[in-house]
């Protein structure tokens, strides 16, 4: 696997100030029909990631993108272990079908709530939870959680979870990139976010990298590009291949990932992501392409063997199959982040939040904001 030098940030993208978008909060552009528009794309979203049934193990172990799949799920357990601390509070948005539940048991945290726009995907999540899939054949988990399914980019969590508030951390793993639709669900996110994390508490995530799919458009001639297991299309009336400074939400393309993702998403100017977070208290720490962060911390022998138990790079032994350079080119196109809320920490941990939730979840209880 050969380490690529990072792309340098494209130039149009690269040129956006943080005053051309409505400072301080504002709805964007684009009035009553943006916003239907808007709710249509977000169910979009929400129906594909519904619809996506959990698989078998055997479904799973013959994906296309199996090596992908365990190369994200490294790199998510590297952010967990990073950042997260036993007792941890944990606020997963995006939560989908709680594949990371088993990265939280690990880390001991105290308590979890998982968000989610998805129906299905939040009833698997339950299912998981309890410890019923095929899948998991594990004991349960011992934090007490609430799941809730709602739209994390529009709804205002911070009125809904003021109790369980504030949480030590928060995880948005591969979801950022749908709350970059308008200015003001990407304010919407980032303010739930910084309303629900106590001072000094962590925010991670994982995103895609927008400077590479910009890159990666102009090198073509064509609107489309991808390999044998993703296409990435953007609409003809993105022909010039210019993205105006002063209409940096909204950019929408295409994604299909052979057995994952076949939905609309939005591109993330990174660098207008770290200034619009700013405002919300956040703060940059860290903010690596997923090729630099596997270099990087593939490194430290503990991650090291986690990789190696993980098996995405293969086991080492002659004949096992590994990531292919078709997958190795998909994990360029994401970034991960982390993100601290600006203030000292407070000089005594509260009181956990583990009479808080359930250590059982039925259907009932899972909870429904108006979506
Ligand atoms: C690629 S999946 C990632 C799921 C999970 N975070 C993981 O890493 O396994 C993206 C998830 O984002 C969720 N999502 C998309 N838009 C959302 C929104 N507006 N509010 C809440 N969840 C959303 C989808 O339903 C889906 O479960």
């Amino acid at each position: 696997m050969s380490k690529r030098p990072r792309d340098e940030p494209s130039s149009s993208l690269a040129s956006v100030q943080k005053h051309q978008f409505s400072p301080g909060g504002g709805g964007g552009y684009g009035g009553q029909q943006a916003y239907s528009e808007e709710r249509k794309s977000a169910r979009r979203v929400a129906d594909h990631y519904s619809a996506r049934s959990n698989q078998t193990l055997e479904e799973r172990e013959n994906s296309p993108i199996i090596h992908l799949k365990k190369l994200n799920n490294w790199i998510k357990s590297v952010l967990v272990q990073l950042y997260a601390r036993p007792g941890d509070c944990v606020l997963d948005l995006a939560c989908g079908k709680g594949g990371d539940l088993i990265k939280w048991d690990k880390a001991k945290v105290g308590y979890y709530v998982g968000v989610d726009i998805a129906e299905g995907s939040i009833k698997d999540c339950m299912t998981r939870y309890n410890g019923d899939t095929d899948q998991q054949r594990r004991k349960k988990f011992s934090f007490p959680a609430r799941l809730i399914c709602a739209d994390c980019y529009e709804t205002h969590l911070d009125e809904y979870l003021s109790e369980d508030a504030p949480f030590d951390i928060c995880s948005c793993q591969f979801a950022m990139h749908y709350s970059w639709s308008t200015e003001a669900r990407a304010r919407q996110a980032l303010a739930n976010i910084s309303a629900l994390l106590r001072p000094g508490g962590t925010f991670i995530g994982t995103m895609p990298d927008a400077n590479v799919i910009i890159k990666r458009l102009r090198e073509t001639e064509a609107m489309e590009f991808g390999n044998s297991v993703y296409c990435i299309t953007f609409g003809e009336e993105y022909a010039e291949k210019k993205f105006p400074a002063s209409r940096p939400f909204g950019i929408k393309y295409k994604f299909h990932l052979e057995d994952a993702v076949d939905c609309p998403e939005w591109v993330v100017p990174f660098h207008l992501f770290k200034l619009l977070a700013e405002e919300y208290d956040l703060e940059l720490v860290l903010m690596k392409n997923f090729h630099e962060f596997v270099n990087e911390y593939l490194q430290k022998p503990e991650f090291a063997d986690l990789m190696r138990r993980l098996g995405a790079l293969g086991d080492g032994r002659q004949g096992q199959s590994t990531l292919s350079q078709d997958e190795w080119e998909v994990s360029y196109l994401y970034l991960a982040f982390v993100l601290r809320k600006r203030g000292p920490p407070p000089s005594q941990r509260r009181v956990s939040n583990a009479n808080r939730g359930k250590t059982f979840l039925a259907e009932e209880d899972i909870e429904f904001l108006s979506i």
